[in-house]
């Protein structure tokens, strides 16, 4: 990879400083559905400060009482963040910001003829008059000024041109290119940015959506022009499909660049997982990133590369980004990520019970099932009990039932070798058979059952029972059992003690994750 200087030399015209200004708590907000209240507000702000973003986008203090109450309350943290609020080219709009305690304003208003002719029914000179008022009230009012000229994208150069002109003679601080539905591309960012860079020396931001998914190549690309400042959010949050992705970008600088923005990119993965919890907006699994599979490897070529040599099928390692790695069994499983598997939960098998379990890990596969850990270790224990005598054997059961009596269970069983008997009641006899099997284990290991599936696979009052059954242990471990019997107590009783069983074999054996 080539170093930044030559990158910037040779290839790209990199600004001195690249300012990380985050809008999640603004345009992200404005994500359909998405409404945050105060505290919740201060909690992305305050993680957001700790990751070290340059800039925060509060809100829109004209738009509620709430946003000012919010606004408020993140200044008085006293983050190292500059703390941004939202307004339209408007006098009382301003009064909010200044209401709010904020010290910058980030001003905007439409100027393509979409925005003049239909919404805001406003001549060129109209426009250009209002964001100049706009822009010296701030100014008078002690406030750092950044200008958007909303649809930018859309406006016709000359003009552009002419309002950016005149929103720096009236003080602007930073002009904002606003790509405010997401129609540049690579190309043509290149073109407009590296032609607003040879006009202007006023810093250049940029704010560009996602409507054809090219949000972050775009931020990119106008970075790569010189652009000083990127407006992002949290996990591409925003209007309609959102803005360019604040991890996105972050990690192609770091990763592909070598720009490090002195973010501390560690917290990026944290940071997702509590904006989608609060603004309950859950990344699909392939979100570049902070994804489920960011990091998740199922293919037998790729882990075994992985097991290697994590840089063979990563371009960067999760612990750059908080997140953690995941080898995922399944159809594409290979023989080096089964062995893998295995030794992280300390299961030896031989090698036909290996075989064994490979071979119903593709089973499962081909029958269009994941394979969970949970699978394994049930498949692994089924094989190694299969070879292993159980410890626990029932030798007898007696019933009672009857009406003004409670049901009684007599259950006899050989533990270890030794025999126990125990009677217990229980609100039916498969219950009360269940409460004497609790009553004899218990110096051996503390049962519940969490699941209990009865089904009658055949016909009339002679038909097949068949149970199945999930029980745990206070470890948390779980197992299965399954019994088919004509009596329904009997397929009960056989189908946990099978469970119960692979639970000692767990326990014995050691294998639940170290
Ligand atoms: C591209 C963006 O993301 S811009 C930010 C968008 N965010 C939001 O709109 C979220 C918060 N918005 C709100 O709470 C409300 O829309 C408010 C409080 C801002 C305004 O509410 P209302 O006064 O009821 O107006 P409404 O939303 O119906 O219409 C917008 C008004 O703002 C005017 N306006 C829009 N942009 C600007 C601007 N940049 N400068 C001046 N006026 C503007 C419109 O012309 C319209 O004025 P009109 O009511 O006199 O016709
Ligand atoms: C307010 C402006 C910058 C905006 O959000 C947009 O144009 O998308």
């Amino acid at each position: 990879m080539q170093d930044i200087e030559t990158l910037k030399n040779e290839n790209m015209n990199l600004a001195d400083k690249i300012y990380i200004f985050d809008t999640t708590l603004r345009d992200g907000e404005q994500t359909p559905g998405v409404a945050l209240t105060v505290d919740e507000k201060i909690q992305i702000a305050t993680k957001l400060n700790n990751l070290g973003v340059d800039k925060i986008e509060v809100g829109f203090p004209a738009s509620s009482k709430g946003e000012i109450e919010s606004a408020k309350q993140i200044t008085s943290l006293g983050l190292n963040s500059t703390l941004v609020g939202l307004a339209r080219s408007l006098r009382k709009d301003l009064d909010a910001i200044i209401d709010s305690d904020l010290e910058y304003v980030h001003t905007f208003i439409g100027t393509s003829p979409l925005h003049r002719d239909y919404k805001l029914k406003m001549s060129r000179e109209e426009i250009v008059d209002t964001a100049v008022d706009a822009i010296e009230y701030a100014k008078d009012h002690g406030l750092t000024v950044e200008f958007s000229a909303e649809d930018a994208t859309r406006t016709e150069r000359d003009f552009l041109f002419e309002v950016f002109n005149q929103a720096v003679s009236a003080g602007a601080d930073f002009i904002d290119v606003p790509d405010t539905v997401g129609i540049l591309t690579p190309i043509l960012t290149h073109e407009l940015i590296t032609d607003l860079k040879d006009n202007f020396t006023t810093p250049i931001s940029v704010h560009f959506h996602n409507d054809f998914g090219l949000a972050t190549a775009n931020t990119l690309t106008a970075i790569e022009c010189g652009a000083n400042q990127a407006h992002v959010t949290v996990n591409g949050l925003g209007e309609r499909t959102g803005n360019c992705s604040l991890e996105e970008l972050v990690m192609t600088l770091k990763s592909a660049y070598g720009i490090d923005l002195g973010l501390d990119t560690t917290r990026l993965y944290s940071l997702s997982t509590l904006v989608g919890r609060l603004t309950g907006v859950k990344m699909p699994v392939n979100k570049p990133i902070v994804g489920d599979n960011a990091f998740a490897h199922e293919s037998g070529i790729h882990v075994h590369g992985i097991l290697n040599n994590a840089s063979t099928y990563e371009p960067m390692s999760p612990e750059m980004v908080g997140h953690s790695r995941r080898i995922v069994l399944g159809k594409h499983t290979g023989a080096n990520a089964l062995k893998a598997k295995l030794k992280e939960y300390h299961i030896d098998l031989d090698e036909e019970q290996f075989c064994k379990v490979f071979d119903d890990i593709k089973s499962l596969g081909d029958s269009g099932k994941c394979v969970t850990d949970d699978d394994l270790i049930a498949i692994a224990i089924t094989e190694l009990s299969s070879a292993r005598e159980t410890p626990i054997v029932l030798k007898g059961l007696g019933l009672s039932s009857g009406n003004g009596v409670s049901p009684t269970a007599t259950v006899r069983l050989e533990i270890d070798g030794v025999e126990k008997e125990k009677a217990a009641t229980g609100v039916g006899p498969v219950d009360a058979a269940l409460n004497a099997i609790r009553e004899l284990i218990q110096d051996d290991i503390d049962v519940e059952l969490e699941e209990y599936n009865l089904e009658a696979i055949t016909g009339g009052t002679d038909a097949l029972a068949e149970v199945f059954v999930i029980s745990s242990d206070s470890e948390g471990n779980k197992s299965t059992g399954r019994s088919t019997n004509q009596d329904i107590v009997m397929a009960s009783i056989i189908a946990v003690l099978d469970s119960i069983n692979k639970l000692l074999l767990i326990k014995n054996s050691n294998l639940n994750k170290l």
